[in-house]
């Protein structure tokens, strides 16, 4: 497994059976080589505490939390409440959530300080469009997303994913040397914003990751493990890409 972080967004999908059966199942093929450090799935809300309970083997991860700690906002989660259930790691800022909730840098920013301040890891994501790719525009925008959505986060508790949106739920994963001159990028503006301790942090890789490619991936030198949708949903698939790692 070295040292590469593996993250499952399983986004809208579950049940409280799905979640028992993966745990058999994930507990089997693993037969005791889990690392709550450095494997971690991300279920919906209701399912944290049961993912908990069922698998502490993995680090258990939220997929989006509320800017407040507490108040009249009506169907929102904070931060205390994800720790207070056995959560260690939220995502903020997934494409998904910026697409259909309007999500913007400087509000992503504010969620990942949110969970910084409980004690949480903020799983801050970024990535260009096909659009900005084909216009050129990839590398730039990458850079400018990521200082904008870092405004105020502590480099403690903090990892990065990338995740092209051409390359999410589509089956086109980004080519390795794709993925690894983003995530240079990325290092590069981390180092400028955090000095030195912003070359340790690490800055996985999304997008249609499978376990045929999760190797060629892991390969490179900028790529310190996955964020996984699709692929999580299984535990064998799963289990491939975390020992790819
Ligand atoms: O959005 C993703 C993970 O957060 C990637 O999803 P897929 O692996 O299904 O492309």
């Amino acid at each position: 497994m070295a040292d590469k972080l593996v993250i499952g967004n399983w986004k809208l999908f579950g049940s409280n059976e799905r979640i028992r059966e993966f745990a058999i199942e994930l507990k089997a093929l693993s037969a005791g080589r889990l690392d709550a450090q450095q494997v971690v799935i991300c279920t919906p809300y209701p399912y944290l505490a049961t993912l908990a309970a069922v698998l502490p083997e993995v680090g258990v991860g939220a997929q989006d939390c509320s800017v407040n700690t507490e108040g009249a906002f009506t169907g929102e989660v904070s931060a205390a409440m994800l720790a207070d259930v056995g959560c260690r790691w939220s995502i903020v800022g997934h494409s998904e959530r910026r697409q259909y909730h309007a999500e913007s840098d400087a509000g992503v920013a504010l969620k990942a300080v949110a969970v910084q301040q409980q004690g949480l890891c903020a799983v801050v994501c970024v990535g260009e469009s096909l659009e900005e790719r084909k216009r050129g525009d990839h590398i730039q925008r990458v850079a400018s997303q990521v200082r904008a959505s870092l405004e105020g986060v502590a480099a403690e508790n903090l990892v990065v994913a990338y995740e092209p949106i051409w390359a999410i739920g589509t089956g086109e994963t980004a080519t390795p040397e794709q993925a690894d001159e983003m995530h240079g990028v990325i290092r590069q503006v981390l180092v400028e914003l955090y000095g030195e301790s912003g070359r340790a942090l690490r800055v996985l890789y999304g997008g249609s990751v499978k376990p045929s490619t999760a190797g060629g991936l892991f390969a490179c030198d900028n790529i310190d493990g996955a964020l996984v949708g699709g692929a999580s949903l299984e535990a064998e698939s799963f289990w491939q890409i975390v020992t790819a790692a």
